[in-house]
Formats: structure tokens, sequence, C-alpha cells
């Protein structure tokens, strides 16, 4: 059974969606800016209208309250929300100093002003707290957009870690095909409102039917933390 399955779903421009994320995968979508990526992880994470389908492990978002589902289902957007002055106020149950230092930030991080906060900084501080949550999908929104080059290496190091640790599904979105390449095996193209698979070498599949990945084994070898 794979962990996150999308029904017909659909929502504003985009749709019907099939896919299957299985435990233990990482799935990359693509677009042309406006194609409607954002728009798809915020009907999944149950945060826009839609219609058909999103089920977790078989059981269905819209049998579940909306929180209940976004703790398990769980969106980062670029920059996170803020609604307290200091980083560790958006902490409840801490952060260690090791989670700060993969991702390039300093221990003393949760003291800071969130409004001192590069976009950089609050990009990686957004996901280190949907990450203490210990989600078992992650729809990330461009996840690495604000950041440079090392930054971008420990974040890609840290989801992968997080992957294969917790056999967490995820589905991220990028804008570089290099970065989709990298971290995800099956990739997507969103066009038209449709998910069309990427070949290797990253033309679009001819078969646009079902994005099923159930049946491939989830890639879990090697935890490293
Ligand atoms: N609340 C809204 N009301 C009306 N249109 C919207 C709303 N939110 C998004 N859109 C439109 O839907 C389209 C898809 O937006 P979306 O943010 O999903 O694009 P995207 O693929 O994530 O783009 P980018 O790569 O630039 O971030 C855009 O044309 C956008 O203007």
């Amino acid at each position: 059974m794979p962990a996150l399955a999308l029904h017909q779903l659909r929502t504003r421009h985009i749709g019907p969606v099939d896919l299957d994320v299985a435990a233990g995968e990482c799935v990359c979508i693509r677009g042309a800016s406006g194609s409607g990526k954002s728009l798809l992880l915020r009907a999944i994470a149950d945060l826009d209208p839609h219609a058909g389908e999103a089920l977790l492990d078989g059981r269905a978002c819209s049998s579940m309250p909306g929180p209940a589902w976004r703790r398990r289902v769980a969106l980062v957007m670029a920059e996170g929300q803020w609604w307290a002055d200091t980083v560790g106020e958006h902490f409840p149950a801490g952060c260690t100093p090791t989670w700060l230092d993969r991702v390039g930030l300093p221990a003393g991080a949760l003291d800071w002003q969130v409004a001192r906060c590069s976009t950089g900084e609050r990009q990686r501080l957004a996901l280190l707290r949907t990450l203490m949550q210990g989600p078992a999908v992650l729809l990330l929104d461009e996840p690495t957009g604000n950041l440079d080059e090392d930054s971008t290496a420990r974040v890609e190091a840290v989801l992968d870690d997080y992957r294969r640790e917790h056999a967490a599904a995820l589905l991220w979105v990028s804008h570089d095909p290099r970065q989709a390449a990298r971290v995800a095996r099956r990739r997507f193209l969103l066009e038209d409102g449709k998910l069309v698979e990427e070949e290797e070498g990253g033309k679009a599949a001819a078969d646009k039917g079902k994005a099923a990945g159930a049946d491939r084994p989830p890639d879990t070898e090697g935890a490293a933390w």
C-alpha cells in the first residue's frame, strides 16, 4: 500500500491527478511558473478546496480533521509561517544543536528574533520545525529555493536522511532538473494541469496514464542516523 495516494484529485486549474508515493520514496514535480505546483501541494495538504481524494496509508483525508491530517502530511512552504517574536517559540519540543548544525545554523539560532532572519534562514528553520513533528509525508515546495549551494547540499542530505530514517514519502517541487535527478528516481512535469512522467534524460513519457509507484521497492537502504 502506498504511503500517499491521490485518486482523481482536482483543484483550481489542476487534475485529475492520480499518483502513488511509496513509504521511503521521493517523487519530484517540476513545471513552469504558474503551472499549479503549489496549488497541487496545498490541495493535498487539505488547505484548498478540492475534489477527489488523498489517502495516507489507505486512510482518506476526508475522514480526518484538517490539523490531524497536516501533522502527518506536512506542507513545507518556502519560508513557513511565523506567529511569535523568537525562533525558539516555534519549537515547542525544542531542536537539538545537531539538527541546527546539519542545516548550517548555529545552536543560538533558537534565540534569534524571527524578524532578523534572512529568507534562507527562515526556510531552513521552517523545514526543521516540520521535521521535529515527525510527519509521514513531506510536501516540499521548493525547499532550497532561497539557498546557496552549500545550504542546498545540507538540506538535501537532511531530507534524504529523514526519508530513510522515517520511511517517509516525499513529494518535492523543484525548478532545478539537476536537483530533481539527484533526489528522485521518479520525476514528473506538471503540464496543462496533468502530471506527465519524465523518462531518464528528462523527456516526458508518452504514457500519461496513472503515475503509480507502489510496485517499486522503497529506497530505504543505509539509514545514516
Ligand atoms: N488564490 C488564488 N486565486 C486565484 N488564482 C490563484 C490563486 N492561487 C494561485 N492562483 C493561480 O494559479 C496558478 C498556479 O499557481 P501556483 O502558485 O500553484 O504556481 P506554481 O506552479 O507553484 O508557480 P511557481 O513555480 O512560480 O511557484 C497561477 O496562475 C496563480 O496565479
